[in-house]
């Protein structure tokens, strides 16, 4: 759990703060994807929360501690980091590099060996093939995996991320999303993510708060987010096609009905989204679809009113 009470940080005491009266809590075992124009003080939010910079005034607290009293040092070991480029050390190997603080914490070296295969499996990447590699060895995409591995090593129940799919291509960066998320529902953690990227905030945030001018405008599941922005700041940020994003929220599971197998002309999987069903429905230029199952069985029907319903 990570709660900001009152926390303000002013780099330059004549000017404006950088973060303003900011009041936020983010739930224990729930990512909180925190986005927010340049400058909005996104970054200086995350690095508040390991120590990296001190507040000007307010109070943290990270697992029922106030941080302000808790040893930095002693404070990021419980605290997983990742950046965008990642930070890797270049001069050590990956293996050395995931192993890096669990060394620090003294770890005997089977148990490293053995977290360290189990961590790159984790994150879809081949221990025999790429453990003795340096970082240059590797393509932007391991790189930020590598550096997801590391943070999570030590099994730190809270990870701060940095725009960490950023530097990533899109189509890369889309899959590396899905994985991570993959990953986070294996391992409980409480976890914010910075992000410029209203699909990557919609995709990993359990709730998403949008920053503007150090202050927070609106924190709320994507779904309210969508449904109902708070002011036309969050409207522009969101985009124009808002309600459509919505519906890449919901399954098709979650709105079909279950065993009305009707006499559609086209079938779609329950795990697609609302909105894959939808455009299927206007491709086709009809108003239901036949739903299957994994095997392909038809289970039930959904029709565009439902959707539209939503
Ligand atoms: N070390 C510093 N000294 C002085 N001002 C700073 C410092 N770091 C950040 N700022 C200022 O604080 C404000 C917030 O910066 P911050 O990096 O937190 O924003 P951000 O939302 O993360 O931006 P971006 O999306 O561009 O990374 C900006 O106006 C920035 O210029």
């Amino acid at each position: 759990m990570i709660r900001l009470e009152h926390v303000t940080k002013k780099y330059d005491q004549r000017g404006r703060p950088s973060v303003d009266d900011l009041t936020l809590h983010v739930a224990e075992g729930t990512t909180m994807a925190l986005i927010g124009p340049s400058g909005s003080g996104k970054t200086t939010v995350l690095r508040m929360i390991n120590r990296l910079i001190e507040p000007s005034s307010g109070v943290i607290i990270v697992d029922g501690k106030e941080i302000a009293n808790v040893d930095p040092v002693i404070l990021r070991r419980h605290i997983g980091y990742v950046i965008q480029n990642v930070g890797l050390f270049p001069h050590l190997t990956v293996d050395e590099n995931i192993a890096a603080v669990p060394r620090l914490l003294g770890w005997d070296e089977g148990k490293i060996r053995q977290r360290t295969e189990e961590l790159l499996h984790l994150v879809g990447l081949d221990a025999a093939q790429i453990a003795r590699r340096y970082p240059k060895h590797l393509s932007g995409g391991q790189r930020q995996r590598i550096g997801v591995a590391r943070a999570l090593a030590a099994d730190p129940p809270i990870l701060l991320m940095d725009e960490p799919f950023g530097a990533i291509d899109p189509i890369a960066r889309g899959r590396i999303q899905n994985e991570f998320k993959e990953i986070l529902a294996h391992v409980r953690k409480t976890v914010v993510i910075v992000t410029h990227d209203i699909d990557e905030a919609l995709k990993l945030g359990d709730t998403i708060a949008l920053m503007r001018d150090g202050q927070v405008i609106q924190h709320d599941t994507p779904n309210v987010i969508l449904q109902q922005p708070a002011d036309t700041f969050v409207t522009d940020f969101i985009g124009a096609d808002h309600a459509l994003r919505r519906l890449e929220l919901f399954t098709v599971s979650e709105v079909m009905m279950l065993g009305e197998i009707g006499n559609a002309i086209a079938t779609i999987s329950r795990d697609a989204t609302l909105h894959q069903a939808l455009s299927k429905m206007i491709a086709l230029k009809i108003d239901r679809v036949m739903v299957t199952d994994a095997s392909h069985v038809a289970i039930g029907t959904i029709t565009r009113d439902a959707i539209l319903a939503i």
